[in-house]
């Protein structure tokens, strides 16, 4: 018999995430179907993308081997049956305020820097770059976190060294780069480019630095279409750009609009979470089907 989910407290609510006190030790990480765009939380959830999502982080926690978060697997039975398949219990960490990026290649925030300056969060980079040229070997481009509602503010290693020391900013800084390289290597060759993504680490109670939160899933990094990919394209995102199409080509909104965009139609949500589903069994090799919770 799983407890109900409001056994647990609830101490966080992100935009697509929630997370929840399980006891002293843990907390239950919890994903959600909803689905952001333009900044904008969208109105219309995309279903099992939470399981995907979770299925693709715990992909990425065995495939590589790096200590983590993780206090159980997915059908570990302190999960509620409400969101069996999108949640994980993890080891409560004292959490690292450093959000570790790592760019395989420059778009974004980091090509807009790099336009204005020549380099990204300190690190100066070869003149002549264009959106989505490759960043080789990839770059450690951390960020603050922002205030709710607010983009993360890039800062260079220095900066991160000033606020947590020079031992621990090493260690992120190669840990963050080493787990990129790995889990990029890994979607490439399975033609899917892992543009950049971002990690959360946090330390146990007994001092070791841990791997947290979720792990090269399409909410924490960029995903791109190995097939697609030519450099000074603006690359379209392997998932949400079937949702960014349809607002900004078919549904009659614009960005500069102010108002919320639309519902989704059927066949957008669909083909949407058809495209989480091709991203985790191309990466995992695994079948969705044998993810745990879904269609009850
Ligand atoms: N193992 C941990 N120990 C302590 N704190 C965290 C922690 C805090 N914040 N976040 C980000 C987040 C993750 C999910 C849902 C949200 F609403 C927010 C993660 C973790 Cl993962």
């Amino acid at each position: 018999m799983r407890p109900e989910l409001s056994e647990y407290t609830p101490i966080y609510s992100g935009k697509v995430r929630e997370l929840y006190e399980v006891d002293d030790e843990h907390l239950l990480l919890v994903a959600s179907d909803r689905i952001s765009a333009y900044d904008y939380i969208l109105d219309t959830p995309i279903p099992d993308k939470g399981r995907v999502l979770t299925a693709m982080s715990v992909f990425f926690f065995d495939a590589l081997g790096v200590p983590n978060h993780l206090a159980g697997p997915a059908d570990d039975p302190r999960i509620p049956d409400a969101v069996l398949g999108r949640a994980l219990v993890t080891r409560r960490l004292d959490m690292v305020p450093v959000e570790c990026v790592a760019r395989g290649y420059l778009t974004g925030s980091g090509l807009k820097e790099y336009r204005a300056n020549g380099e990204v969060c300190g690190v100066s980079l070869p003149a002549g770059l264009v959106d989505g040229s490759r960043i080789d070997p990839p770059i450690f481009t951390p960020a603050t976190k922002a205030a709710v509602g607010d983009h993360d503010e890039n800062v260079s290693f220095e900066r991160v060294a000033e606020d947590v020391g020079i031992e621990l900013a090493t260690r992120l800084r190669d840990l963050t780069l080493d787990v990129y390289a790995r889990g990029a290597d890994i979607a490439r060759e399975r033609g899917i480019i892992l543009a950049d993504t971002k990690f959360e680490f946090g330390r146990s109670s007994d001092g070791d630095l841990l791997l947290a939160d979720e792990v090269l899933t399409p909410d924490s990094s960029r995903y791109w279409d190995g097939a697609l990919y030519a450099p000074g394209s603006a690359l379209p995102s392997f998932d949400k750009q079937i949702v960014r199409d349809w607002l900004t080509k078919e549904s009659g909104w614009s960005t500069d609009s102010g108002t919320p965009p639309p519902p989704l139609p059927s066949d957008v949500v669909d083909r949407t979470r058809a495209r989480y589903i091709e991203a985790y069994e191309r990466i995992s090799g695994l079948s969705f089907d044998d993810w745990p919770g879904g269609a009850a």
